[in-house]
């Protein structure tokens, strides 16, 4: 929390004394003042109601407010008054509700996504554990919480899953869900406008609430008057202790042309990823959603969507509700025979193709823009080395060949060179962003089914 708030009595106290104020003059001035918000070096001041003179109060003390301020806390911060109706008027548009429904439309929540619909997973646990830590004591621990992972892997399931969480405990809770697509438009809608009281009721929607879920923030970069307005914001609500849960297709350090200040404040709490599913937890998922929506397939059949829908659980979902409702229009049984025709299409041929060291070698060396003989040959400079490791992993991962096998396409190399050459690139993959990211998309040229 900004010390200004904390310290607040003691800077009314401060200006007391160095204005040598009397105890009336400093009940009926000072001491009714509150501190509204504080956004990047502007505190806002309410000022309990008009009887009191807000031009008074804002000649004669704005000044002192802001030397004790700046004695305090080193720095310069702008005073600001408000009046409860200029703030009243902007507050109507996130009212407070003590019922959960009702706050849950309010705060634009999927009431399905909680975490008693989510399935924990080892591509996920992490993830999971540091959502439900927010949930039990929002704005104390991980502020913010940035959650980033690839498409449809369960980001905005968990943060939907906190705001439910809070809301059950707290009905009264203001909490706002949106993208940082309706973000924008709505700063731009505000700035169209052109008058202060769109602006004003824009960033009143956005700091006036206890928890902001922001989806999909990659989507700021590049936008230069969001990042400046999400910065604002993110301050305002940080400063108050109010949670802020973010979530990204890939982690801040990745964000390119990204402003560094805001880049360093995703980074001030906690990141936490989500990867892909792995077999055992896409199978716990159809299964749940089997349940959930009342039926009941033959393991054969959950099986096979599990086994060939391997990166998205937005698809693997998908699959499952097309065979259902093929099944349904057509009034037929789920047979293996009826899902394999159904999904002929999303399980691509390509994956029945067998994936040989060669292609794979070809497709590495293309994609580090090298050649296949600079990876099969014995150069050693790192431009080689490591496309070479991410081939043999790959060999290893895809080829289904014996390592001696991969060894012989590999330039006649020994097994256990092949092997070292594996572990080296599975050690990264536990670190290393980058690696993790080529296998992805090295997998994804390989086998573009998945
Ligand atoms: N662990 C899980 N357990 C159950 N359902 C899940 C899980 N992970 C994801 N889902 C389901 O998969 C679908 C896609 O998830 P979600 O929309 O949260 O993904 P996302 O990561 O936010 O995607 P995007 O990157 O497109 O925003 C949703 O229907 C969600 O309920």
């Amino acid at each position: 929390m900004n010390i200004i708030y904390e310290k607040w009595d003691e800077i009314l106290e401060t200006v007391k004394t160095e204005h040598e104020l009397s105890d009336v003059s400093f009940k009926t001035w000072l001491k009714p003042l509150t501190i509204h918000s504080i956004d990047d070096q502007v505190v806002t001041i309410l000022v309990p109601s008009q009887q009191v003179g807000l031009n008074y109060i804002s000649k004669k003390y704005a000044l002192p407010l802001k030397v004790a301020i700046s004695e305090l806390t080193g720095s310069d911060y702008d005073i600001r008054f408000v009046l409860p109706e200029d703030v009243q008027n902007v507050e109507k548009e996130v009212p407070v509700s003590t019922n959960y429904n009702t706050s849950m439309e309010m705060a634009n929540l999927n009431p399905k996504y909680t975490f008693d619909t989510f399935v924990v997973g080892s591509n996920n646990k992490f993830a999971h554990a540091a959502s439900l830590a927010v949930a039990e004591s929002p704005g104390e621990i991980y502020n913010p919480l940035f959650l980033y992972g690839g498409v449809g892997l369960g980001k905005t399931h968990l943060m939907h899953s906190v705001a439910h969480f809070i809301l059950e405990r707290n009905p009264s809770t203001k909490i706002l869900y949106t993208t940082s697509e309706e973000f924008t438009n709505e700063l731009i809608e505000a700035i169209r406008n052109g008058n202060n009281t769109a602006m004003t009721k824009f960033r009143e929607k956005y700091r006036n609430i206890d928890v902001l879920l922001i989806d999909d923030i990659q989507f700021i970069i590049g936008k230069e008057s969001t990042q400046e307005e999400f910065f604002h914001t993110f301050n305002a609500l940080h400063g108050a202790k109010k949670q802020i849960i973010i979530s990204s297709d890939k982690p801040p350090k990745d964000m390119e042309i990204l402003e560094d200040r805001i880049r360093s404040r995703f980074e001030w709490g906690l990141l936490a990823d989500i990867s892909s599913p792995d077999y055992e937890t896409r199978v716990a998922i159809l299964r749940k959603k089997e349940e959930m929506d009342g039926y009941n397939l033959d393991d054969s059949i959950i099986e096979y969507i599990a086994k060939n829908i391997k990166s998205n659980i937005r698809e693997l979902e998908g699959s499952l509700n097309k065979i259902i409702a093929y099944a349904n229009l057509e009034k037929r049984e789920v047979t293996m025979e009826l899902a394999e025709t159904v999904l002929k299409d999303i399980i691509s041929p390509n994956d029945k193709k067998i994936i040989t060291p060669e292609y794979i070698i070809n497709t590495v060396a293309e994609h580090y823009d090298i050649t296949p003989e600079d990876i099969i040959g014995t150069k050693r400079n790192s431009k080689v080395v490591y496309p070479r490791q991410i081939a043999m992993y790959l060999c290893r991962e895809l080829a289904n060949i014996p390592l001696k096998s991969i060894g012989q396409c590999m330039g006649n190399r020994d097994h256990t060179t092949i092997m070292h050459g594996c572990d080296k690139i599975e050690q990264e993959l536990k670190t290393s962003q980058t690696t993790q990211k080529a296998i992805e998309i090295l997998k994804k040229k390989l086998q573009p089914g998945n």
